[in-house]
């Protein structure tokens, strides 16, 4: 219930709107049910032959009652219309604010299409919460509690009679069919779910799945899964029907008592003849508003879980949490790591153990070792995409918690290992770097990064699918050049880079880098003399640092190192 409490506080921003739905639902009820009761009144004062203008009298009031009934229920379909639209639109901001702080963690405990079926499906299944839980019953209540009070006036015993079926139709027939229902919607959540999941694997692994020629067994899987959500959507759609169509049946067996009630009635003198066509009519309209309810408890559930998985991702992360520290925009920071040890999420052995580094603000490092050793984990925590089990990180002397994340990630320049494009242009692309960049300012970068051969407007498919892997890693390192600030992070930002280009682009990069502070990942022990300080990694810890001569002299791991890349170069 906490999950559907914060949907109800975003609600709330709503609130006008709300007032208004149910003002004009009460409206629309009443109106309605003074519709009918005029109408049944009409026929039977018209069997009586009355005075003309009694007759033109009833047929205004019967034609206003028309209308204001017309003009309330669009009124109200509007409002609860807008509200819910805005509603829906402030839970997805607030929910995407909340995620946005824990990527990209996130992707450890969650598949992508798992994801993006809570925060397309679930954000849509709580439209309901406004429109079907929140306030229907309201107006249901109010009309019905007026209808009744108006009936008393006439016969007590056929107020009691809607009373009962107010209770019956919109509390016990709906609570006895909540169970089953609840149950069909968790299973089809799931399988919305498991679909969803399905599909983007399908779609991230279509070209892997073709060469390995395993796209059938995919295919096959998928439209198992697809059966399943459309047999789980069905029953879902023929118990909600049959719900609704109890509810009617009672509502009418209701109305047919009240009938036979009324007769007996008139028979025993207690209730004027005149008016038993208007109960019936009355009768017949009041639940109309009742039946919907059959579907009340479903609903609930739905909001009920949805909003329990929507925000069991971002438990515990509130928009006041976080650090607003900010960090200087004008110079370059200092980074240091006392201790650092962390370990993914799930994985039993260490990532990184005990590192010790001190970046000085300015200076140039270099982070090497064999693969898997924990060099982009160590740029990872240095950017506050996770966060360290031991130790502390302090970047320019403050503590890395007490930092806003979006101070780090606008204060430094990252490129790494792999790098999102974005269908678009290259202009496009280069243009989220930084606010405000000129065409020439681009094409300068272009032409630093050796790509002057594309122009800003050359088209970029989906995920840089129509750049080579050198050509992504130049975009990037672009992009990393326009944005402009003081650190720079490169995790082996020229691995598929021929060694000419390569060092055109850092000859570049250096100059624009030279008061900066810049670390760099790399695999390639060529070009690091000029480095300040080399990071020997190994097995997620720090085996040896130095400048490169020191390393050299040494003849520790890095000199053998570098003894074996030239016996395999030479
Ligand atoms: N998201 C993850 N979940 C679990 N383990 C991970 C994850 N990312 C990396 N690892 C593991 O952490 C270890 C360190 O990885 P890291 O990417 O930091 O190494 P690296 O030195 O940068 O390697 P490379 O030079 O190949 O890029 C590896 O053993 C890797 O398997």
């Amino acid at each position: 219930m906490k999950d559907v409490m914060v949907v109800i506080k975003l609600m709330m921003a709503e609130k006008r709107d709300i007032l208004y739905s149910i003002l004009f639902g009460v409206l629309a009820g009443l109106t309605s049910v003074g519709l009918f009761a005029m109408s049944g009144y009409m026929i039977s004062k018209s069997a009586l032959a009355p005075p003309l203008y009694i007759i033109t009298i009833m047929t205004a009031t019967l034609k206003m009652f028309g209308v204001a009934k017309s003009i309330s229920r669009y009124a109200e379909r509007y409002f609860s219309h807008r509200a819910t639209f805005t509603i829906l639109s402030n839970l997805r901001v607030s929910f995407y604010e909340k995620l946005v702080p824990l990527a990209p963690g996130i992707f450890q405990k969650y598949r992508s299409g798992d994801l993006l079926a809570r925060i397309v499906g679930d954000v849509e299944s709580l439209q309901n919460f406004f429109l079907r839980v929140f306030y229907p019953p309201i107006v249901l209540v109010i009309v019905f509690l007026s209808t009744i009070f108006f009936t008393t006036y006439y016969s007590i015993y056929v107020a009691l009679t809607l009373f009962a079926g107010l209770i019956l139709t919109g509390f016990i027939v709906p609570a006895l069919f909540a169970l089953r229902q609840g149950k069909i919607d968790s299973q089809v959540r799931e399988e919305r779910g498991a679909l969803s999941t399905d599909v983007t694997e399908l779609l991230y692994g279509f070209r892997d799945l073709k060469i390995y020629q395993k796209l059938d067994g995919k295919e096959k899987q998928l439209g198992k899964s697809a059966d399943l959500y459309v047999d789980g959507q069905e029953r879902e759609g023929i118990h909600a029907v049959f719900n609704q169509s109890v509810n009617a049946l009672v509502a009418l067996m209701i109305s047919w008592f009240v009938l036979a009630l009324g007769a007996y009635l008139v028979t025993e003198g207690e209730l004027a003849g005149l008016f038993l066509a208007m109960l019936v009519m009355i009768s017949l309209t009041v639940f109309e508003n009742a039946t919907p309810m059959a579907l009340f408890p479903a609903h609930l559930e739905e909001s009920r879980h949805a909003a329990a998985r929507l925000f069991s991702i971002v438990e515990g992360k509130s928009e006041e949490e976080g650090s607003s520290d900010q960090l200087s925009k004008e110079k370059a920071y200092s980074m240091e790591m006392d201790g650092v040890s962390y370990t993914f999420l799930g994985e039993k052995r260490l990532t990184l153990e005990n590192i010790q580094l001190n970046i000085v603000a300015g200076s140039k490092t270099a982070i090497v070792g064999p693969s898997g050793s924990g060099k982009s984990t160590v740029l990872q925590l240095l950017l506050n995409m996770y966060l360290a089990d031991q130790g502390d990180i302090r970047l320019d002397g403050s503590p890395i918690d007490s930092l806003a994340q979006e101070s780090i990630w606008e204060r430094t320049n990252v490129v790494l290992q792999e790098n999102h494009f974005f269908f678009g242009t290259i202009r496009e692309n280069l243009m989220i770097a930084k606010d405000g960049l000129t065409d020439q300012e681009m094409e300068t970068a272009l032409l630093n990064v050796r790509l002057d051969s594309f122009s800003l407007e050359d088209p970029v498919f989906e995920k840089g699918e129509n750049l080579s892997g050198g050509e992504k890693q130049r975009m990037a390192i672009a992009r990393a050049m326009l944005k402009g600030a003081h650190v720079w992070l490169l995790d082996e930002p020229t691995s598929s880079i021929d060694a000419v280009t390569e060092k055109q682009i850092y000859d570049q990069l250096f100059e624009a880098a030279k008061d900066d502070t810049l670390i760099l990942v790399s695999h390639r022990l060529t070009g690091l003399e000029t480095m300040d300080q080399i990071i020997v990694m190994e097995k997620g810890s720090v085996i040896e640092s130095g400048t490169f001569d020191e390393l050299m002299n040494k003849k520790g791991y890095f000199y053998e190192m570098k003894q074996i890349e030239k016996s395999v170069l030479l």
